[in-house]
């Protein structure tokens, strides 16, 4: 007989989503030869692949043989948002933190040509290297802040959140249209232009302004 069922919610926990946007800024799209997007475009990923600074090197994936950085704006959701006016946005959002939307290109290029998910080059662990939590007060105006990238000290990425096709209230609102975003979630709000390989032995550093950096070192998977 089967035992008697309880609530899932004991078990399971609610909340820390990473909602990612993409192909939010146009140099990016122009480079990976992508159409500029009529809506947000919108996938996810796993709490697990969160990767804090000094907590660890990034791990190239088993297999992976094109791992891509893409310096990312994140907002930290400090209310529930659910049907969220673009004017309200804002008052939703607790903080702020810098990120790497890191991407096994090869493997995302095959489940493109397939028609597959992106969930095997966007969700597996480290794919989520973050800096420390800034609060609102630290960051004037997010929507006009350069975030950079670099690889072994060589910039790859210079960009600015000025560039984004669509906002940040924009893109909270659309979001919370569909899913409900909870406090402690992360919003990735896509990247410019540079997107390029990383590889065993690199170090990547990042940026947001004069803020925030972080810096990690990559290894292969043994
Ligand atoms: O469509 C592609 O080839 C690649 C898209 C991305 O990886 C999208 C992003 O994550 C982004 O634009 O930030
Ligand atoms: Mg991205």
């Amino acid at each position: 007989m089967a035992a008697a069922s309880q609530n899932i919610s004991k078990f399971v926990q609610w909340g820390r989503k990473v909602v990612c946007v993409g192909r939010n800024y146009r140099d990016h799209c122009a480079e990976l030869g992508n159409a500029v997007p009529t809506k947000p475009m919108l996938f996810m990923k796993p709490a697990s692949s969160y990767l804090e600074e000094d907590s660890g090197p990034i791990v190239v994936p088993l297999g992976c043989k094109d791992l891509h950085h893409e310096v990312e704006l994140g907002l930290v959701i400090g209310s529930q948002c659910k049907d969220i006016k673009e004017e309200d946005v804002m008052s939703s959002i607790a903080g702020y933190a810098l990120t790497l939307d890191l991407t096994a290109r090869d493997f995302q290029e095959e489940a493109k040509k397939k028609g597959h998910p992106w969930e095997m080059a966007k969700c597996f662990d480290t794919a989520l290297p973050v800096s420390r939590f800034l609060s609102k007060e630290d960051i004037s105006d997010p929507q006009n802040i350069s975030l950079w990238c670099k690889v072994n000290g060589e910039i790859t990425q210079n960009g600015n959140t000025s560039d984004m096709v669509f906002n940040i209230p924009h893109l909270v609102s659309y979001i919370s249209r569909y899913f409900t975003l909870q406090p402690g979630d992360l919003v990735l709000t896509g990247t410019p232009a540079g997107v390029g390989p990383i590889k065993e032995g690199d170090i990547i550093s990042a940026g947001l302004g004069d803020k925030i950096t972080m810096k990690f070192n990559v290894q292969h998977r043994s």
